[in-house]
């Protein structure tokens, strides 16, 4: 069995952390790089969890069942076993997408390891089989992904709105993205507004 990659908007979105172990301060870091507003609850913090004091909201208390009413996703980081199943058992009563460090079985979502380039997010998961070949997978996929890839993406993606005004046709604007593309590979994503506008061109009088 393997589990579907769902892509989801985090940003400005309340995710709420119970425990501020190791454990947890990875979770919120991956979350903070998707622009999430992360709300970090435990008795104890480490120093890691600490340093981003600044990022976060750092509610120095036991969990209550009331801290997750308002939660977009909830994450059962502690390192109480029979805790986090209370945590998961609350957020599915209440429809709320929880993750739990250390139940597989109790979680409603999985974190990948990922890749992140700009825009680009590669998520490799293991289905909960092996953390540590998803690392591994990872960071083989970090070495090819050029970094241009980051600024690529960005070009092809501004001119969405005109290409889709300027051709009826699907497959021609296939052709004005599959040549970009291949162009701006070429050019190691330096794709001026001449390249693009005589890309256009040339398939509109074909
Ligand atoms: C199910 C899942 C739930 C979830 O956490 O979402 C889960 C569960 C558990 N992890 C455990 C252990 C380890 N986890 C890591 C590392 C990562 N774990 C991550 C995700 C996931 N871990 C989800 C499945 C992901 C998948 O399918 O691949 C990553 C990918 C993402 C992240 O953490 O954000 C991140 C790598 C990030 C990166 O490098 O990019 C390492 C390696 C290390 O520490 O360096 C070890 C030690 C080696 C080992 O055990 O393999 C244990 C046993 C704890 C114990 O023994 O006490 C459990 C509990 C259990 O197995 O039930
Ligand atoms: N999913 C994963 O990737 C991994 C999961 N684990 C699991 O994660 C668990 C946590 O690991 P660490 O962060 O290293 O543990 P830790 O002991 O460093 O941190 C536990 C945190 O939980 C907090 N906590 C305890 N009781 C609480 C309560 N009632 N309310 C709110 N917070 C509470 C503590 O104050 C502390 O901040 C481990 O028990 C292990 O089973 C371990 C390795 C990887």
């Amino acid at each position: 069995m393997a589990y579907f990659p769902m892509f989801v908007d985090l940003k400005d979105e309340v995710c709420i952390v119970i425990g501020g172990g190791m454990v947890a301060y990875r979770k919120i870091k991956a979350l903070l790089e998707f622009e999430a507003e992360v709300v970090v609850i435990a008795p104890e913090f480490c120093e890691c969890v600490r340093s981003l004091k600044n990022k976060i909201t750092m509610l120095n208390k036991s969990y209550e069942t009331t801290d997750i009413k308002a939660a977009f996703t909830v994450i059962a980081a502690t390192d109480d076993i029979n805790l986090n199943t209370r945590i998961s058992k609350e957020c599915r009563e209440l429809k709320i997408p929880v993750n739990v460090v250390d139940k597989k079985e109790e979680c409603s979502f999985i974190f990948p390891a990922y890749v992140k380039k700009g825009a680009i997010t590669v998520g490799v998961t293991s289905s909960g089989k092996s953390p540590i070949i998803s690392q591994r997978i990872k960071n083989k996929i970090k070495e090819v992904i050029p970094d241009y890839m980051e600024e690529l993406v960005e070009i092809l993606g501004d001119i969405r709105d005109e290409v889709q005004l300027s051709f009826e046709q699907e497959e021609e604007r296939k052709q004005v993205y599959k040549q970009l593309m291949e162009l701006g590979c070429l050019k190691q994503g330096k794709l001026t507004k001449t390249d693009i506008q005589d890309i256009i061109k040339k398939i509109k009088e074909n």
